[in-house]
């Protein structure tokens, strides 16, 4: 018999459409959020895909923006909202991945226009209330009801071009969510099971879309996983490891995706005494014996990086990136330490396997 422990339950998780070629109720989407003219949101890379957006809904779409890029600059964001604007937009419709979706995101705070989700990569934003706008070089997050898509299409086909290199290392950052879930602070039953099938759902896909990626049973394993990872993202607070990323991808620019890849397993290592219980959720979703060994095997076996002195960061910067993270006090499984944390860095910019 199982003892169910007390918890809170707070989460709104949008309205999903999900199977290979469900772009095709996308009409039907629009019209249910009583929608008639929608701003859709891409990068430059995506164009195409947002003129097949505009393709399947003709008039509907009031206009086209391209010039999503991460970390949503206060600039692109404030010409994203005067042109929702200027066209009358009354929805916003944000094909992409964390990037596109942050956009719409920054335009839903201001103007409350509901967002429509069309992820092609697997960071799992559209699941989540959390915002971030990039301004004078330093990024801000929050979380607000507001920018909370309203509803999510998540089409597997859309994810066949991303290249299996890109996939593997947004796969994992979803898995990073799920994982700091797991030992959450306001961590539940409910979270901990999406969590726990999130991260088996992109174990066992990723490496058959590096197999084969055109396999699009792999590529809805993968999405599948994605949104019950970014699902827990939005629901419970995370700890270490976000915070290791933030500070790393916001001082010094590394790439996000990569940088979630490689200090995952280092900042589950670091956690693994004080979360026995997550970590073995964690080992038994991805088929391993150890979370944090797993976690490092997996990533190095399917070709991502695991140095961070290979994306670019500087060794001299660690003790101040250690230092950085170590600041303003939040909650973690295992008490921040300074120097724990600097030997943490040290390994991971090695592309050492993860120690205790
Ligand atoms: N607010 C939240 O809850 C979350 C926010 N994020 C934010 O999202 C950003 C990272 O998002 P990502 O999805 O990792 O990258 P991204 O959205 O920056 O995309 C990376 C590149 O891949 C291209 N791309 C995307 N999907 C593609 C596809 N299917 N085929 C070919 N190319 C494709 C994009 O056009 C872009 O050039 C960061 O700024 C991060 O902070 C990430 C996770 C959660
Ligand atoms: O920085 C943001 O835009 C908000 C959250 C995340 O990026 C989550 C993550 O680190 O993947």
């Amino acid at each position: 018999m199982t003892s169910v422990p007390s918890f809170v339950f707070d989460s709104a998780i949008p309205r999903v459409v999900f199977g290979a070629g469900s772009l095709r109720h996308l009409e039907r989407e629009i019209d249910l959020l009583g929608a008639r003219r929608a701003l859709v949101l891409c990068t430059r890379e995506q164009r195409a895909s947002a003129e097949a957006v505009q393709a399947i809904i003709g008039d509907r779409c009031a206009g086209i923006f391209d010039r999503a890029v991460m970390h949503v600059p206060i600039e692109t964001a404030r010409e994203a909202r005067a042109l929702a604007k200027e066209l009358q937009a009354d929805c916003a419709i944000a094909i992409g991945g964390g990037s596109t979706t942050g956009l719409g995101k920054a335009i839903a705070l201001e103007s409350a226009l509901p967002i429509l989700a069309i992820p092609t990569t697997y960071a799992g934003s559209e699941m989540t209330p959390i915002y971030g706008i990039t301004e004078n070089g330093l990024k801000k997050t929050g979380r607000d009801a507001r920018v909370l898509p309203k509803t999510v299409i998540y089409d597997p086909e859309l994810t066949l071009s991303l290249p299996a290199k890109l996939s593997v290392t947004s796969g994992i950052n979803a898995i990073a969510h799920a994982a700091e879930g797991l030992y959450a602070q306001d961590v539940n039953p409910i979270t901990s099971l999406l969590a726990e099938e999130g991260i088996r759902a992109l174990a066992q896909g990723l490496p058959r879309i590096v197999a084969e990626p055109g396999d699009v049973a792999a590529r809805a394993d993968a999405l599948y996983g994605a949104w019950l990872c970014g699902a827990v993202l939005g629901s419970v607070g995370m700890s270490l490891h976000h915070k290791l990323c933030h500070t790393l991808g916001g001082s010094y620019n590394l790439p996000h995706a990569e940088t979630h890849t490689i200090v995952l397993p280092h900042a589950l290592a670091y956690n693994a005494a004080a979360a026995p219980e997550a970590m073995s959720r964690i080992a038994r979703a991805l088929g391993a014996q150890d979370a944090a060994l797993g976690m490092y095997t997996l990533a190095r076996s399917l070709g991502a990086p695991v140095a961070l002195k290979d994306i670019g960061m500087p060794e001299e910067e660690l003790d101040r990136c250690a230092d950085i993270a170590s600041r303003n006090a939040y909650w973690n499984p295992r008490p921040i330490e300074l120097p724990a944390i600097r030997n943490l860095l040290d390994d991971a910019w090695r592309g050492r396997p993860p120690t205790r």
